[in-house]
């Protein structure tokens, strides 16, 4: 996804990396101050250089030289201990600053609600949490100490040439003016060539996290060349924007190192002839070489360290589209935790349509009114499209309601904190998403404090818990895996069957013990005969436990107390499975549809 983003300049969007380097500020200031006693010392070589010309090289005093070199030598070590030093020094801010941002954005993408992940491309959001925030540290250990120093040393490198010869000093900085003229040109140019393969990078890591995660559906669809190509096409896309990159960082480079060359040819001319007639020194020629010849280190690094800035600006404008997304879903200040009740779950008029919805079309949820009680077993049933799934998805907050309110226990929703919520309340949904880690891990995911168990009686606890959970979820495979419970699943679950990973879901929502179960269908991969044994044992736990199941089954359907048939947006009926069958006519078709489909 290439987002249309609020334009800043380089300089107010570099400014927003403040807050991740703050803790690092005494190292990065140190890093700066030595960078500058780099330059300082560099600086006085030339100072050196024209005393030793213009005193003992002309004068023959051989007692003076070897002291004088003497010093010339000392200086340029300390030149290089100082740089070495530099490096060490503003290496350390970078790390830090690359582990602070990272795990910023990590928390907040964890924080943030689902329908910004509905909205946005996981390529784009890995590319940012990872290529951005590397080119945000590569600036701050290397362009930013660099670019201070080279401005200061330019500056204060002039202010030396003007002093050993203002008439050279004039000319050695008129031919570098233009480098101003060429460094914004390229400035503008790469700038946006910058954000667009940013963006490409990102667009190319979706297409190639999609292509392998649905590997299976491309081979089985035989269309592997047709993705081929389009990943090809992104590439190419990403090359040309790259290629142009280069061909403008190639023509700055061209500039950046003829036009100091330039000016050094024609001043050396100049100063040769006034050397000649006596108007400066051959001492203060030399330290007017040595001086220019100085500053065209920094004058060159300008171009890459501009280059490296406009970089860092870009990512961190990327960096900050994700983190000025604002979490909507959130804790009201002091929230109380979720009231322990017997788990009574109230829909009370309430509304829902999702945000890209066009206006003309009434909510997607347009006045729900439900009560379940404790306790009971509510199957909700509707035509495909009704909104069950959206109306399940309310229940633990990963939407809010657009109006109305839902209860637990007879409080909002809203009114507590969200964690003690989803304590109380457990999902298991259809796409069953199983974690790169263990069976154990993966069932006790909701129950921190046993995944951890640490002590004997807590990890007799956990293992009961697990085994009754994987009993209920008729999930025994699990057992028979080669590591038994803790063998590692492979990447989201891709190593078991559909059913399987259907049935770990399960087990995991069964193993909060949660008072108020949510299924969204979870049964639907399993074969006739262990949807059987599965709904027998959950019968167990839902006579405990309060629970609303979205049913696409008429065996579903038979688990429930009672049943809510969803239409057009509202709950139509509610009763049993019988007397719906007898007085609703749009159950009896909604119903005559799920045997139709089952057949
Ligand atoms: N994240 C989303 N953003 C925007 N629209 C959505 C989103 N999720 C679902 N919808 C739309 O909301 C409507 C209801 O979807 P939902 O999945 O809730 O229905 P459902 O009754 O569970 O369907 P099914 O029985 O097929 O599973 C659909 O038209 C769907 O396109």
């Amino acid at each position: 996804m290439t987002t249309q983003t609020q334009q800043l300049s380089t300089v107010k969007s570099l400014w927003r990396v403040i807050p991740y380097v703050q803790g690092a500020f005494p190292r990065l200031f140190l890093g700066v101050f030595i960078a500058l006693a780099a330059a300082a010392t560099a600086l006085t070589i030339p100072l050196a250089l024209r005393w030793l010309v213009d005193n003992p090289l002309s004068s023959g005093d051989i007692a003076q030289i070897i002291p004088g070199v003497a010093v010339i030598f000392t200086l340029g070590m300390a030149e290089v201990i100082f740089i070495y030093l530099r490096r060490w020094l503003t290496l350390g801010p970078g790390v830090h600053l690359e582990g602070k941002m990272r795990n910023a954005i990590y928390v907040h993408l964890q924080q943030l609600p689902v329908a910004f992940h509905d909205k946005w491309q996981s390529g784009q959001l890995l590319s940012r949490a990872m290529g951005d925030v590397s080119t945000v540290r590569r600036w701050i250990s290397f362009a930013f100490v660099q670019l201070i120093t080279s401005t200061i040393m330019l500056v204060a490198g002039f202010t030396m040439l003007f002093t050993f010869s203002a008439l050279l000093g004039a000319i050695f900085l008129a031919c570098s003016l233009p480098l101003i003229i060429f460094s914004i040109r390229f400035q503008r140019q790469f700038s946006q060539l910058a954000r667009s393969s940013q963006d490409q990078q990102g667009d190319l890591a979706t297409t190639i996290e999609e292509s392998v995660h649905g590997i299976r559906v491309l081979k089985s669809f035989g269309r592997a060349g047709e993705a081929l190509d389009d990943f090809l096409d992104q590439a190419n896309i990403l090359r040309g924007t790259e290629l142009a990159k280069g061909r403008a960082n190639g023509r700055m480079w061209f500039w950046m190192l003829l036009i100091p060359d330039l000016g050094f040819a024609l001043t050396l001319l100049l100063g040769i002839v006034q050397a000649e007639r006596g108007v400066v020194s051959v001492g203060t020629l030399v330290a007017f070489f040595a001086t220019a010849a100085l500053l065209k280190g920094p004058m060159q690094s300008i171009a890459p360290m501009l280059s490296i800035s406009i970089e860092a600006a870009s990512s961190l404008n990327r960096f900050h589209e994700v983190m000025d997304a604002p979490i909507e879903i959130l804790d009201k200040p002091d929230a109380p935790q979720a009231p322990a009740g017997p788990g009574a779950l109230v829909f009370e008029d309430v509304h829902f349509r999702y945000e890209d919805s066009s206006p003309e079309h009434p909510d997607l949820l347009n006045g729900i009114n439900l009560s379940i009680q404790p306790g009971e077993t509510m199957a909700l049933v509707g035509a495909t499209g009704s909104g069950k799934t959206s109306l399940t998805a309310l229940t633990t907050r990963l939407f809010d309601v657009t109006s109305g309110r839902i209860l637990i226990d007879g409080v909002d929703i809203r009114d507590v904190s969200i964690e003690s919520l989803r304590t109380r309340i457990a999902m298991a949904f259809e796409d069953a998403t199983l974690f790169s880690i263990s069976v154990r891990e993966n069932v006790l995911l909701g129950r921190e404090e046993l995944s951890d168990a640490r002590t004997p009686e807590e990890q007799q606890q956990a293992d009961a818990l697990l085994n009754q959970s994987l009993n209920i979820a008729q999930a025994d495979f699990a057992r028979h895996l080669p590591n038994g419970v803790e063998s590692k699943i492979g990447e989201e679950g891709l190593s078991l069957s559909g059913g399987q990973r259907q049935r770990l879901a399960l087990a995991r929502a069964i193993a909060v013990q949660p008072s108020i179960l949510v299924l969204d269908d979870p049964l639907s991969a399993l074969d006739v005969t262990t949807e059987a044994a599965v709904e027998k044992a959950l019968r167990h736990v839902l006579n405990t436990t309060t629970a609303l199941i979205v049913a696409h089954r008429p065996s579903t359907v038979m688990l429930a107390d009672r049943v809510a048939l969803l239409h057009e947006g509202k709950i139509l009926d509610v009763g049993t499975h019988s007397e719906l069958l007898a007085r609703c006519p749009e159950y009896r078709n909604v119903i005559a549809s799920l045997d139709e489909e089952k057949q």
